[in-house]
């Protein structure tokens, strides 16, 4: 670098900011002052004990549930300070995909993952029609599924249908809550494999609420845990190996976790020969 170069910066960029977010439901605080941060490209692993407000927080996020106080910035816009048609663009920006799939058990698989382009988009029949297809190419069904019903479909097919639909708009930041629940151990590692590469592919930054370790073994770049309400701790596998509070060290130092074969860490200060 020359000696008057400018220092290069590295500043990540949050697409999702949570600041002092609290929920509550009457007198039951679900999350108090919760802070957290989504960086552009990675995939968040978030797991906590089960009732810990996981879902409660995504749920505020996406705006179906209130809050008592606290900000929410996507793509650094504050949901409270935009217009509502800023808004209903920011919602565009967010994919969803829910526990169960939650598709439209009438619509087939096409017609589901129109649905956000029907609601969104003001598009030709023959457009949507190619839309749908590159979606259900791009999550790794055959052709064919386009024109089945949900009950038609296993579950890993489901999961895949799902996630084309909430890919529909082309997210930037893409919600998973439990993709890999129900799923047999080849399915769910299929189906993270498949999160990975349109991570990569298409650039989407995935915040993934989950409870399966190998997932978050393999596949997430960063863990938090919500705990106490709040996120007790943030970082990589090794910042919850290190840390000293209970339920994090069960989950992640447990008889579980200890079955998992972990991807190998990289090589530190390789010794030349
Ligand atoms: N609409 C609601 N009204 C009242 N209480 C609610 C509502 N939604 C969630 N809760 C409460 O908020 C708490 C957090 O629930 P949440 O579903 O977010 O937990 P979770 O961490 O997602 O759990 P799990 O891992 O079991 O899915 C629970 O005690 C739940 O009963």
């Amino acid at each position: 670098m020359m000696a008057d170069s400018p220092p290069v910066t590295q500043e990540r960029e949050a697409v999702l900011s949570v600041r002092n977010l609290t929920v509550a439901f009457g007198e039951k605080v679900v999350l108090d002052h919760l802070n957290l941060d989504i960086y552009r490209g990675e995939i968040l692993g978030f797991v906590g004990a089960s009732g810990a407000g996981k879902s409660v927080l995504m749920r505020t996020v996406l705006r179906l549930l209130p809050r008592r106080s606290g900000t929410i910035e996507i793509l650094g816009a504050d949901y409270d300070k935009v217009s509502e048609a800023e808004r209903v663009t920011l919602d565009t920006r967010l994919g969803v995909l829910f526990q169960h799939g939650a598709l439209f058990s009438a619509l087939t698989v096409k017609e589901n993952i129109q649905l956000p382009m029907r609601e969104y988009l003001d598009l030709p029949k023959w457009l949507m029609d190619e839309l749908a297809y590159l979606k259900i190419e791009l999550v790794g069904l055959d052709a064919d599924a386009a024109d089945k019903y949900p009950s038609e479909l296993s579950g890993g097919m489901i999961k895949r249908a799902a996630l084309a639909r909430a890919l529909a708009l082309d997210p930037d930041l893409l919600f998973l809550d439990e993709p890999t629940s129900g799923l047999d151990p080849i399915g769910a590692a299929e189906f993270d494999e498949l999160i990975a590469r349109l991570r990569d592919t298409l650039g989407l930054t995935v915040y993934m609420v989950t409870h399966d370790l190998d997932s978050l073994f393999s596949v997430c770049d960063r863990i938090a845990v919500l705990g106490q309400k709040r996120v007790l701790v943030e970082g990589s596998l090794d910042d919850m190996l290190a840390c000293d509070d209970a339920w994090v060290r069960s989950y992640f130092r447990g008889k579980r976790a200890r079955s998992i074969e972990r991807p190998a860490a990289p090589a530190q200060n390789p010794v030349s020969d």
